[in-house]
């Protein structure tokens, strides 16, 4: 009973294949390994984008921080919501990687920033003199830290918002496949139709070893980017290990099949979930992770029969407390319907 992360989940059989078959003699380093090529074809077809720059990095974290650092200036501050990965759970990489550019959070009822939030934080800091931090780029998540999934029109009037300010939007899709199978839309319409300027697309949650794609819908920053990724420690030699991983997601749109999964999975958690009185749902759950609030003595009978979830405040003495329980592509049913009867 595995609802910690979708970062706990397995690698789909067919990655591992492809691994396994990507290892067969040699291939060029750092990049330049002919799956590579076919990783970027594949993924400016799929994003109907082909002028688009993509490189591929192994942690979330990495495709955040350096995407961000081609889009900032060090005196810059970038905006994101109040429970941001880039605020919460980075450690500072954006800060660093950026060169030491601030981050200025932005109200985000149920985890999504409004243009009236993002104008609310920014607008205070137009023209102001040189002894202030200076506008940067909107940072947006799909789906967010709460488990939402931004309306695409939300996105584009967020989107907006930030151009007419004269600012650029970076998405951090470290769950961008659960996103778009929950809107149903293309990935163009949830990227660069929508107003985004650069993308951090996910693949370790949702299947992968540990491999995310960043793709910059202006090119102009290739460079910058490959400079600071290699800069960074970040350019893996043995490439070829990361694109085959990212090729086999991208055949049959395996992303896709694997995020209506987690998607479904969830689902079924959530409407095991509503049948609970004793249950409260906080957020929308709209793709794989469902915040929730139920009685403490639930979370310890959970957690000691073996269920893996985070509880969210202390589980000790009486009363109700948080969790957060995310489902991947591997959840099964019956995992599932185990979890609820330990909570009903
Ligand atoms: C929304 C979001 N963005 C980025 C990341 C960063 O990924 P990583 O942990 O691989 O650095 C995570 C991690 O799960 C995440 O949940
Ligand atoms: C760090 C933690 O938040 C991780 N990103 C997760 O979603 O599980």
């Amino acid at each position: 009973m595995y609802f910690a992360s979708d970062n706990a989940g397995p690698a789909h059989p067919r990655v591992i294949e492809a691994l396994a078959a990507a290892n067969d003699g040699y291939a060029m380093p750092y990049g330049v390994d002919a799956s590579m090529e076919r990783v970027r074809d594949r993924l400016r077809e799929i994003f109907e984008a082909p002028e688009a720059s993509v490189h591929l990095v192994a942690t979330g974290t990495a495709a955040n921080a350096l995407a961000l650092a081609c889009m900032t200036r060090p005196w810059e501050t970038v905006f994101c919501t109040r429970m941001a990965h880039i605020e919460e759970d980075e450690c500072g990489a954006p800060e660093f990687y950026t060169g030491g550019a601030k981050l200025t959070l932005v109200d985000a009822p149920d985890g999504m920033m409004t243009p009236d939030t993002l104008a609310a934080a920014v607008d205070p800091l137009m023209g102001r003199a040189v002894h202030n931090v200076q506008p940067g780029p909107v940072s947006l998540t799909t789906v967010t830290e709460r488990g939402s999934v931004y309306p695409l029109d939300r996105i584009a009037a967020v989107a907006d918002a930030a151009r007419a300010r004269g600012l650029k939007v970076h998405l951090d899709g470290a769950r961008f496949a659960n996103a778009c199978a929950a809107l149903g839309c293309t990935p163009a319409e949830l990227s660069w139709r929508a107003g985004i300027d650069a993308l951090s697309f996910g693949g370790t949650k949702n299947g992968l070893l540990g491999v995310e794609a960043v793709i910059f819908f202006d090119p102009a920053v290739a460079r910058e980017f490959e400079l600071r990724r290699k800069r960074g420690g970040h350019l893996f030699s043995k490439h070829r290990y990361l694109s085959a991983q990212m090729e086999a997601y991208l055949a049959d749109d395996l992303w896709l099949t694997m995020a209506r999964s987690a998607n479904a999975a969830c689902a079924r958690l959530v409407a095991g979930l509503s049948r609970l009185d004793h249950v409260t749902l906080l957020h929308p759950a709209d793709a794989n992770i469902v915040f929730c609030r139920f009685p403490r003595a639930l979370h310890r009978r959970a957690h000691e029969a073996g269920a893996a979830f985070y509880s969210l405040d202390p589980i000790e003495g009486e009363g109700d407390a948080r969790a957060r329980l995310v489902c991947d592509w591997s959840a099964s049913d019956e995992n599932t319907d185990r979890f609820l009867s330990l909570l009903a």
